[in-house]
């Protein structure tokens, strides 16, 4: 890549970028210069360097590329140093966590920023310095940030930008000022706190005890103090505008807490704890703008099911994802304060509770399923900070939308790669004819949905295209602030959460065959919500142990809407051994423990009817029929090609590639049943997908490795523990 490349300054990063350039032969000779003969001496002892230079002018003759990698505020007299030396052709590049100061000196030396420098930022730093920290690994999965100017020639942005991607680094490019602002607020003002806290303690008189005492809250706040004094010392007068705009509003908000504290407002102290703490875990899900089990996990997620074994015992699946939803949603709009317990604590759901969250509501929890809402009643939502990241859930967005659509703040909704593919328009059109101002602005009327807030909502008359529970539902919250009534008439049933909860909340909402009816202007009262298990994740057990020779499994305190049973329905027609116990009413929704066996399934041809009963189940159904005797028929299915992968498509790739006769039809598919063999499979990132494929290893000849799993924490975290615990020989691999 560079045939000669000079270092001023072998610090921790820049001997951390000599390590890797040597390993990964990116230069043909590297030579440094240093304040600190010993440096140069040691950078030569380990061969980390070809040659080592008291003078950076004969450092960077015949360089092609320069780094700069000393402290920022040297930056100015090295670049004075070596102006004569440098070629016109050499690329300069720097590694400061400060890029306006960088570029002003740059400036004044060279009269104006030469073509070939491009600012750059590795963030990727650590207490630690000096040549025998460096680590050639030290930026694998770190952001480098570089901010080429206007001018700056692309060809030599795009060469420094390939160095950092062969470091491992992810590399974004932003302005000067841009990314002043931003690490003045991530990175200077975090370690200007930690070293005036560390010496305000330091300078007590029994400063000894309290740092005999101090436990791990101190040791993990004042861990950047260690870091070195003189390069933050550079750092806090080079960024000093940014630093203290950063701090300005630090303060406000210390300030904030400790009003809230002298006040006794335990509301409000609670609302600032509990938003910081969900913030913390959710700032790295929004940045990355992927699936949080994703960024978690950067890594491929695998399952790897070992071919046989069967399902046996008790189970209890994790809550309702459509239930958990909804009880944040209305739990936020009511007066009052919500209990709900068997809340979902999966990534979907959570989603929700962020949104809400972002817009000042204060929610307790979840703690093992319990979350108590602080309802801030129907005109009590504030403006939320930043979009709304909806990450991997249909439902979050395409509810959100109908309530945010009624707001008088401007929203914007974004998703992860997953859900930005996911049609929006169809929400968006019907509450567009209520008033809404509402755009879908990804390519093909996908996201980010942009909502504009302060419109009037007025009822609407709406026969829904699309049998979807999600498009309904949308519709109806935004009903709740419209004038008048909004009707809807659904093309077939659909789930009704929704309206179970609503009238749980006291709110009106009138049933009639397939049409709804609801009326704007009323409230919501807060009650307690006890969410069932999801059928739809107890729906991989129930065809796990129909399939699975030997099987007796009950799943228990199951809820059995009528509006969810398609693959109870489906099952029994195919010969499925599924028995209802206990069956009770638990808060306004139906529940059963059902109790599944092992049976001989044969092919049908699917009932259309129970399509939308069973939307989330065909990926587990699709399985099922591969293992029944004869040919089975979906027709009326079209919707699964806009799930969160196209599930027609990517079911029949999987069944094929273990040896299923799978024929993929525009609505559904043609499955002939017979043996299901070993091999891999992907799963596009889809939870279903995964979760079924696993379960089809029970009746497969060799095992099934599934890949891209980690979104299987969307809807059902736990899965691999609850399945292995009731007989799956399923193990994970990250790679
Ligand atoms: O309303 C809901 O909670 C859901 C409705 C269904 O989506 P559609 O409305 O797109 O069919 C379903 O697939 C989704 O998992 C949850
Ligand atoms: C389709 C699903 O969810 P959502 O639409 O909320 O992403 C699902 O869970 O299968």
């Amino acid at each position: 890549m560079f045939a000669r490349v000079a270092f001023i300054g072998l610090g921790l990063i820049g001997s951390s970028l000599a390590r890797v350039l040597r390993a990964e032969k990116l230069a043909d000779t590297i030579v440094a210069s240093s304040r600190s003969d010993r440096t140069l001496k040691t950078a030569q002892d380990i061969g980390l360097i070809d040659a080592g230079y008291a003078d950076a002018a004969d450092a960077v003759q015949g360089a092609d590329l320069v780094v700069l990698a000393m402290p920022v505020c040297a930056t100015e007299s090295v670049l004075h140093s070596i102006r004569e030396a440098v070629g016109p052709d050499t690329i300069l590049t720097d590694v400061g966590s400060t890029k306006g100061n960088v570029v002003e000196a740059a400036a004044r030396v060279f009269g104006e920023v030469p073509i070939h420098f491009v600012p750059g930022h590795p963030i990727a730093g650590s207490e630690q310095s000096g040549v025998l920290a460096g680590k050639a690994d030290l930026f694998q999965r770190h952001k480098v940030i570089l901010t080429p100017l206007p001018h700056t020639a692309a060809e030599s942005t795009a060469r420094v930008r390939r160095m950092w991607e062969a470091a491992g680094a992810e590399v974004l490019e932003m302005t000067v000022e841009r990314h002043d602002e931003v690490l003045a607020k991530t990175s200077h003002l975090p370690h200007f706190l930690a070293f005036s806290l560390v010496d305000a303690l330091a300078r007590e008189s029994q400063n000894l005890d309290i740092f005999r005492y101090a436990a791990g809250g101190f040791r993990d706040f004042t861990r950047i103090a260690g870091s070195d004094p003189l390069m933050w010392h550079d750092i806090f007068f080079a960024n000093e505008r940014g630093i203290l705009a950063a701090l300005d509003g630090f303060t406000q908000g210390v300030e904030r807490l400790r009003a809230a504290v002298v006040a006794h407002d335990s509301e409000a102290v609670l609302g600032i704890l509990t938003r910081a703490q969900a913030a913390r875990h959710h700032f790295t899900h929004m940045l990355a703008g992927t699936a949080y089990a994703k960024t978690m996990n950067p890594k491929n997620l695998q399952f790897l099911v070992e071919a046989g074994g069967s399902l046996k015992g008790q189970v209890r699946v994790p809550g309702d994802k459509s239930i958990s939803h909804r009880s944040i949603m209305l739990g936020s709009l009511a007066e009052g304060v919500t209990e709900v317990t068997g809340f979902l604590e999966g990534e979907d759901a959570l989603a929700t509770l962020q949104a809400f969250r972002d817009m000042g509501v204060v929610i307790e929890g979840p703690k093992n399923g319990e979350v108590r809402i602080h309802g801030v009643g129907l005109h009590g939502l504030k403006c939320p900070p930043n979009a709304i990241y909806c990450g991997n859930s249909g439902t979050s967005m395409r509810l959100l939308s109908g309530i945010l659509a009624a707001q008088k703040f401007d929203t914007v909704m974004t998703g992860d790669p997953s859900l930005s593919k996911r049609p929006m328009e169809r929400i968006a059109k019907p509450l567009r004819t209520m008033g809404a101002v509402i755009q879908t602005t990804g390519e093909k009327g996908t996201p980010p949905v942009s909502i504009k807030g302060g419109q009037a909502l007025k009822g609407i008359v709406y026969d829904m295209p699309v049998a979807s529970a999600q498009v309904k539902s949308g519709v109806l919250l935004a009903g709740l602030w419209a004038e008048g009534e909004t009707v809807i008439t659904e093309p077939a049933p659909t789930r009704d959460h929704s309206e179970r909860m609503l009238r749980g909340f006291g709110y009106d909402v009138k049933t009639e065959g397939s049409t709804i009816r609801i009326r704007g202007g009323g409230k919501l009262t807060a009650t307690n919500i006890d969410v069932p298990a999801d059928i739809s994740s107890a729906a991989f057990f129930m065809v796990g142990a129909s399939i699975a020779p030997g099987a007796d499994i009950v799943l228990e305190h199951v809820g059995i809407n009528p509006t969810r049973v398609g693959i109870l329905n489906i099952l029994r027609d195919m010969g499925g051994d599924l028995t209802l116990m206990n069956e009770r009413i638990v808060g306004g929704e139906p529940v059963a423990d059902i109790r599944v066996r092992h049976a001989k399934l044969k092919g049908i041809k699917i009932n259309e009817a129970d399509v939308p009963l069973a939307i989330d189940e065909f990926p587990s159904l699709f399985i099922a029929a591969a293992c029944a005797e004869g040919t089975t028929v979906l027709t009326g299915a079209e919707e699964l090609r806009v799930k969160e992968s196209d599930r027609i498509q990517v079911m029949a790739d999987g069944l094929i590639a273990l040896g299923v006769k799978a024929t993929p039809t525009p609505d559904g598919m043609i499955i002939e049943g017979g043996p299901i063999g070993g091999g891999s499979v992907v799963s596009h990132g889809d939870h279903r997908i995964a979760m079924s494929f696993a379960m089809a290893a029970l009746r497969a000849t060799g095992t099934i490795e599934i890949n891209d799993c980690a979104n299987v924490a969307t809807s059902f975290p736990g899965f691999v523990e609850l399945a292995r615990g009731a007989g799956l020989n399923i193990r994970v691999v990250e790679n």
